[in-house]
């Protein structure tokens, strides 16, 4: 989950300490270092079309800040390439190709002067501007946002929440009385508007063509559900089970590395276990076979690694 990725206010200075809490531990934030990198993202591989810096690029930018603002925090004026690179968990050629399509190319044996990248990389992030939030589905994760400090000490500040449940609309939840999705409408104040989709999977492309009419360009969505989103609309998908599961597969390796071949021929295997046998196996998952095989009714249900569809 990216909630915790920046770290910089909307002027672009370090926040306190505490504020730079890690998220996705461990993991390397480029997707060709294995790390989740571009998984989050709903909009394909389109790169940004207002600035021509890549989607991939945009998504290490908010961890390169991070490490910014801890090395401004410890009075750091400069920083190799190298250095960065390893407090962010990337190849530095792969951080110099990334802050290049900023303009950034550092100095030659120097590096980095550390407030200039910052405020360079905080105003390529949107930083330096404040970003007004709605909240879409007020249940127990939309609640849990709604009172999130971290939103409002980054900038963005949660300015409605909706839901279509009469038990939840007129209820005053962080200061904000809940208001009916019939009545969405972009707020005028401000700028541009994030919503923030915290509904079931199977209303979410629904209401996410409600916001989409409504306006709404920039939708972070927690449902697990890919949206499907008209040209110029941006998600981003934060999928929580995926990361699990993604953790319980290098979990299993690392206790039984042989244990996936082994349950090529199982059975009842779950989800991704059924998923990467085949995969394993040879097996070409097509988009049909990979449809029925995400749909919770086909647990146990495919063939055998080797059987024909
Ligand atoms: N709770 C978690 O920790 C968690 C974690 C990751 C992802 N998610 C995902 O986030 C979403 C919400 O999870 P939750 O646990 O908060 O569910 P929840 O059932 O507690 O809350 C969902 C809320 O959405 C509202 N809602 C339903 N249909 C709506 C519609 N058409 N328009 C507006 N509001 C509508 C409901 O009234 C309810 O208040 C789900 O898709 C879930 O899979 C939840």
């Amino acid at each position: 989950m990216n909630i915790d990725d920046a770290t910089v206010g909307p002027l672009g200075g370090p926040r306190p300490a505490q504020a730079a809490t890690g998220t996705r531990d461990g993991a390397a934030p480029g997707g060709e270092d294995g790390g989740p990198g571009d998984a989050g993202r709903d909009d394909g591989a389109r790169d940004d079309p207002g600035r021509g810096v890549p989607e991939a690029t945009v998504a290490r930018l908010p961890q390169y800040l991070r490490a910014l603002t801890a090395l401004a925090e410890r009075g750091t004026e400069t920083v190799s390439s190298e250095a960065l690179a390893a407090a962010v968990g990337v190849g530095s050629a792969k951080l110099r190709k990334d802050l290049s399509h900023l303009g950034s190319y550092g100095t030659r044996g120097v590096g980095y002067e550390v407030g200039h990248l910052l405020r360079q990389i905080s105003a390529h992030l949107g930083l330096t501007q404040h970003w007004n939030v709605v909240i879409i589905g007020i249940g127990n994760l939309g609640r849990s946002l709604a009172g999130y400090g971290g939103f409002a000490s980054r900038g963005f500040g949660v300015v409605g929440l909706y839901d279509d449940s009469p038990a939840v609309v007129g209820e005053c939840v962080n200061g904000h009385v809940v208001r009916p999705l019939s009545e969405f409408e972009v707020p005028s104040a401000g700028c541009a508007t994030i919503a923030v989709l915290a509904v079931p999977a199977a209303v979410a492309q629904r209401v996410c063509d409600l916001l989409v009419s409504a306006g709404v360009t920039s939708i972070l969505n927690f449902a697990p559900v890919v949206l499907h989103v008209p040209e110029g609309v941006h998600v981003r998908r934060v999928d929580l089970a995926s990361e699990l599961q993604i953790l319980a597969f290098h979990e299993q390796r690392k206790a039984a590395p042989g244990r996936t071949t082994a349950l090529v021929d199982g059975a009842t295997l779950v989800d991704g276990g059924r998923l990467g046998s085949r995969a394993l196996a040879g097996q070409a998952l097509d988009g049909q076979a990979l449809e029925a095989a995400l749909q919770p009714s086909a647990v146990g249900t495919l063939p055998r690694a080797g059987a024909t569809r």
